[in-house]
């Protein structure tokens, strides 16, 4: 396997250290447009391998997109942060074209990879990769609403007292604020979580709050250290590793929606089966009637989002 992260930032880095820890790969590749600082950070990894622990992975880092010949995944970290005041809307035009642009370029050298767009907003990255270059949607997976539901999983977990890995429930839609939970798949111990919180005698969980607090979980990171990194790469190593090792997972990862529960034309996050192909199959859950009404509100939403950054950056929508 050869990964690919673009983006020697904070994100990138912290994606390349969850790959050298405990991927199988046999070549990563960082690239920034800042290639000295791509070469600086590989430099340093390099030590680790003298280490027991340390694999003897071929390291490459500079600016050149040629380094990504034949690579099998490439994740894409890079891009502006949003600024004070800045509207998310100049965020997504800046940060669409910036994605456009790293995409058609690895396209030259990488056809066949699978990309995995993190740069924010990455569903709305995805969807414009999609429509602006050659690469197939199942190649483009917007790592999405992976890491709005491990913190899901932590904070309904801290609250059963349960490993968080035991706690079942997606965050999906859009990746940000407009993100939806389906309480009627939340459980806990393979129980549903009202009836697991009745017989542990735990207060119940409020839906509305819940979603709430996931909400707020990446806003709290950020206030306090000014970006977020951990979770977002581990959610990037997870969707790697269920690419890389064919696994077939079910992860609520950003997919673009095409004819799945009568929508059309944006990128959201669906439960869907991630494999070597990258996104083997869209699940369409029984949703109940409020869930998918909320779903379709989410992608209204975000099909007008879609329109004005694609009026402003001459994008294909
Ligand atoms: N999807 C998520 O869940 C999630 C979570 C955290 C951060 N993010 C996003 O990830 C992105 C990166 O965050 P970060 O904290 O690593 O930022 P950062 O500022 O630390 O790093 C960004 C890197 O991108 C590089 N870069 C910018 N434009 C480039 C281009 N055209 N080509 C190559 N390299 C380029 C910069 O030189 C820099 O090294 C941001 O958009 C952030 O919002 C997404």
């Amino acid at each position: 396997m050869k990964i690919g992260v673009i983006g020697a930032g904070a994100v990138g880095v912290a994606v390349c250290n969850y790959v050298l820890a405990l991927g199988n790969c046999r070549e990563l590749v960082l690239l920034d447009k800042n290639g000295a600082r791509a070469e600086g950070e590989l430099m340093d990894f390099g030590h680790a391998s003298s280490l027991t622990f340390g694999k003897n992975i071929r390291l490459n880092a500079g600016d050149d997109y040629a380094m990504l010949e034949n690579a099998d995944i490439v994740v894409i970290t890079a891009g502006a942060q949003i600024k004070a005041d800045q509207p998310r809307i100049e965020l997504a035009e800046v940060n669409s074209r910036i994605c456009v642009d790293i995409a058609r370029n690895v396209e030259q050298y990488a056809p066949n990879a699978i990309l995995i767009v993190v740069t924010n907003p990455c569903d709305l990255a995805a969807f414009f990769i999609i429509n602006n270059t050659g690469f197939a949607a199942h190649q483009v997976i917007s790592s999405g609403c992976v890491v709005d539901t491990a913190r899901l999983m932590k904070i309904v977990g801290d609250h059963t007292q349960l490993d968080p890995k035991n706690v079942f429930g997606y965050i999906l839609g859009e990746h940000g604020s407009h993100c939806f939970m389906p309480a009627s798949i939340l459980g806990a111990g393979g129980q549903p979580i009202d009836f697991y919180c009745d017989n542990n005698q735990l207060p119940r969980i409020d839906p509305q709050q819940l979603l709430q607090d996931v909400k707020r979980a990446g806003y709290e990171i950020f206030k306090r250290k000014l970006n977020t990194t951990h979770g977002v790469a581990a959610s990037v190593y997870r969707i790697i590793q269920a690419v890389s090792l064919n696994e077939h997972s079910v992860l609520p990862v950003g997919v673009l929606v095409d004819n799945h529960y009568d929508l059309f034309g944006s990128v959201l996050s669906l439960p869907s089966v991630i494999g070597r192909n990258g996104i083997e199959k869209v699940l369409e859950h029984p949703f109940t009637a409020e869930e998918l009404t909320e779903l379709k509100q989410i992608h209204q939403q975000i099909r007008g989002v879609i329109e004005s950054v694609a009026k402003i950056t001459e994008l294909n929508c």
